[in-house]
């Protein structure tokens, strides 16, 4: 009995299951990271949420827009990666989209059409962006924070004078995206280097 047992616990240590259950005990040690998407549904936060949902480190994913999350948050909750999705629509449901978030990440707002400025971006975008920042201090107070919503060379110092006047700033939580920026202008550099009028 005692041998045949031991030949049953030999046999499932070594079958290829056991190699499937062990993968599966040491993915559980990932601890739970909450990460929620600001204007999750627009050009940037769509294909960013998808990201998000491919990404194993991330365990909730909250996807908040102001238009359309049902769809787009129903489509990524159909990949199956270890997350869960959960879809906030509204202003009324904003709370609950950053409560325990451990990352926050904002492109809500609006893009640049044509004939637009930066200048005429950020009279929009500061105020979406104050909002959203105000709801971080109080929800989640301790999350990493990083902008996307242009400018972002202005909207970074908005949610910083934001987190200080609420008391939860810290420099080292809050990011900006500026790739794109950075390689503009490098690219623009680049032709006024060979003499090539800048377009863009
Ligand atoms: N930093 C960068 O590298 C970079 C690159 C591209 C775009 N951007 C900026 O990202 C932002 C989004 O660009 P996009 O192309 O996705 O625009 P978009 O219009 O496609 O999407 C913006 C989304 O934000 C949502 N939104 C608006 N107000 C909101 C609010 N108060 N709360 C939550 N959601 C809200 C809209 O409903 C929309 O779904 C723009 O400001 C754009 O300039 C930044
Ligand atoms: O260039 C801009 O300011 C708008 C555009 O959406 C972008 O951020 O690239």
């Amino acid at each position: 009995m005692r041998t045949s047992m031991l030949r049953s616990i030999k046999s499932l240590t070594t079958s290829p299951s056991v190699h499937i259950l062990r993968r599966g005990y040491s993915s559980e040690a990932v601890p739970l990271r909450k990460v929620t998407v600001l204007g999750a549904a627009g050009g940037i936060g769509q294909p960013l949420s998808l990201l998000m949902k491919l990404n194993p480190l991330v365990s909730n994913l909250a996807l908040y827009d102001i238009a359309n999350t049902p769809g787009v948050a129903a489509d990524i909750s159909h990949i199956n990666t270890r997350s869960e999705v959960v879809g906030y629509a509204s202003d009324a449901e904003l709370g609950k989209a950053l409560e325990g978030a451990d990352v926050v990440i904002i492109p809500a707002g609006v893009p640049r059409k044509p004939g637009m400025t930066r200048d005429d971006l950020f009279n929009i975008n500061a105020g979406i962006v104050k909002g959203l920042c105000e709801a971080i201090a109080k929800y989640c107070p301790k999350a990493l924070v990083n902008m996307i919503s242009n400018p972002v060379n202005s909207t970074v110092p908005i949610a910083a004078e934001i987190f200080k006047k609420a008391g939860t700033y810290d420099p080292k939580r809050l990011f900006g995206v500026t790739t794109l920026d950075v390689v503009r202008a490098k690219t623009f550099l680049r032709w006024k280097g060979h003499g090539a009028s800048c377009r863009g």
